[in-house]
């Protein structure tokens, strides 16, 4: 590059234009010819439209440029509507190398000024911005396709991560017939910050948990190669208070989804249901939240119609059986075992389903099986496992800072005195500034729950015996 500069400052200064632009051609061919290398321009404006393969190869390269940010003299950083984080990018007329199957590739970012334009039907930018990627002869034909559709892909995987992720409900006026024809879902952006680092579970099965998710995400070429829809059921159940949407918000959080939290109550036909599954996109769960109290289970349990739509103590706001012909009754269970694993259920690909429920044994085993909720995941009153995870959480306290003792009296008490994760955060929020003080306090109320204070009995009794029976089935 150095001697072309040269040569083309020489010519300028000595000759006329013509002669030059013929000269420079000339030069240009017998240099590429004796080169071991050739180029590929990727331009950002190509005619009148904005190259899609420039943003891409700018957002991949930024990963790598990430990589090499401590080594690196100059970097650009952006940050981008709706997004959270921080790119790096090349700095202008930078260059970058890199890897791809053990071929190694030159990047260089060229930013020339562009001459002033009198008019112009679209505003263009003063800068004409481009990559150039430099690899060797040999090496094209591999480049070329392999690496192009890697740097694509790459490329949607960082856009997605830097976006904000939704959650979407289908809740607020969003029936299919409503003002907004063809969008029926409505979006907030999703901010919960509930991780599994933060979930009060038994680590073990966090650990499990985890594993099975990211080897559903990356399991693209095992569904493909089973003929299976890249599609996956989690079935959590337990009593109320032990973190089920705690869970999802932390699936959603650990794999980078959206979320669909399908209010079912809302859909009135099995057809509705259907066009807002098309209506979801990729990567994401679709949750459905006390499926027991959401759906007509008798089509297929006409015997047990006492079941359906009971009345919970507590925050949601369930249908009377004098619904009308569409209220919400008007999805079948037949329609929502579609919905899990018919045909239209792979409309798109790696999508999760949720349900949850605090009565199990209330589904349908049609709706538990494999295939349509994969795993079942019984989220219990607190144990001594998930007691440490929430200490360490709310009062910062590690086994360590407490004595044989206390350790000894907790581990003997968590057990009988069910509570629940979210009873026993909400002692530890109260008394969050005087840690010690949190611990005393803890302890004298699972002790009290323990030794059958009447509030604690029913706690206890109702779930543990409820869940035993259950655990055998499930587990
Ligand atoms: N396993 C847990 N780990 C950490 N926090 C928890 C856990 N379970 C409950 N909590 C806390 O208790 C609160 C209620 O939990 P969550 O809403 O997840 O319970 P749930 O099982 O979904 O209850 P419901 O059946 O009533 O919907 C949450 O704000 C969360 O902070
Ligand atoms: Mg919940």
């Amino acid at each position: 590059m150095g001697v072309l500069a040269f040569c083309q400052s020489l010519l300028t200064t000595i000759f006329p234009p013509s002669f030059r632009y013929t000269f420079l051609k000339f030069f240009n061919r017998i240099s590429n010819y004796f080169s071991c290398y050739c180029y590929f321009d990727i331009t950002e404006i190509d005619g009148v439209n904005t190259n899609e393969l420039y943003n891409a190869v700018q957002l991949y390269l930024s990963s790598t440029a990430a990589a090499t940010a401590a080594s690196a003299g100059r970097l650009s950083l952006t940050r981008s509507i709706n997004s959270s984080a921080v790119t790096f990018g090349l700095a202008h007329n930078d260059t970058l190398f890199d890897t791809f199957k053990g071929v190694a590739v030159q990047w260089e970012h060229i930013v020339t000024q562009r001459p002033s334009q009198s008019f112009s039907w679209r505003p263009v930018p003063d800068e004409k911005r481009g990559f150039s990627l430099r690899v060797k002869k040999s090496a094209k034909d591999m480049v070329l396709g392999p690496y192009l559709d890697h740097i694509m892909d790459r490329a949607g995987e960082i856009r997605r991560l830097n976006q904000d992720r939704y959650l979407y409900t289908n809740s607020r006026g969003g029936s299919m017939d409503s003002a907004r024809p063809g969008h029926p879902w409505e979006a907030v952006p999703f901010k919960h910050p509930s991780t599994f680092d933060t979930l009060a579970i038994d680590p073990r099965r966090k650990a499990e948990i985890m594993a099975d998710l990211k080897e559903f995400a990356s399991g693209e070429s095992f569904y493909r190669a089973t003929g299976r829809a890249w599609k996956r059921g989690y079935l959590l159940y337990g009593p109320p208070g032990t973190g089920k949407s705690s869970m999802i918000a932390a699936m959603a959080n650990y794999l980078n989804y959206d979320i669909y939290d399908l209010e079912i109550t809302e859909v009135s036909s099995n057809s509705e249901l259907r066009k807002l599954l098309m209506k979801t996109t990729s990567k994401s769960i679709i949750v459905i939240e006390d499926i027991d109290c959401s759906i007509d289970l008798s089509d297929r349990q006409k015997d047990n119609k006492h079941s359906k739509y009971r009345q919970r103590g507590g925050h949601r706001n369930y249908p009377s059986p004098d619904d009308g012909p569409h209220g919400p009754g008007s999805v079948t269970l037949s329609g929502l075992l579609n919905f899990t694993d018919g045909l239209w259920s792979c409309c798109g690909s790696e999508r999760i389903f949720v349900f949850t429920t605090n009565h199990v044994e209330k589904l349908d085993p049609a709706l538990l099986r494999c295939g349509r909720m994969d795993m079942h995941i019984h989220l219990s009153n607190c144990s001594f496992e998930a007691l440490k995870i929430l200490l360490r959480n709310y009062v910062g306290l590690e086994e360590n800072d407490l004595d044989s003792e206390t350790i000894a009296e907790f581990e003997a008490v968590v057990g009988k005195a069910g509570m629940t994760p979210a009873d026993v955060s909400e002692v530890l929020i109260r008394h969050r500034r005087e840690r010690m003080k949190a611990v005393k306090e803890l302890l004298v109320e699972l002790k009290r729950r323990a030794e059958g204070d009447k509030e604690g009995n029913v706690v206890v009794d109702d779930d543990e015996l409820y869940f035993k029976e259950n655990d055998k089935k499930f587990n």
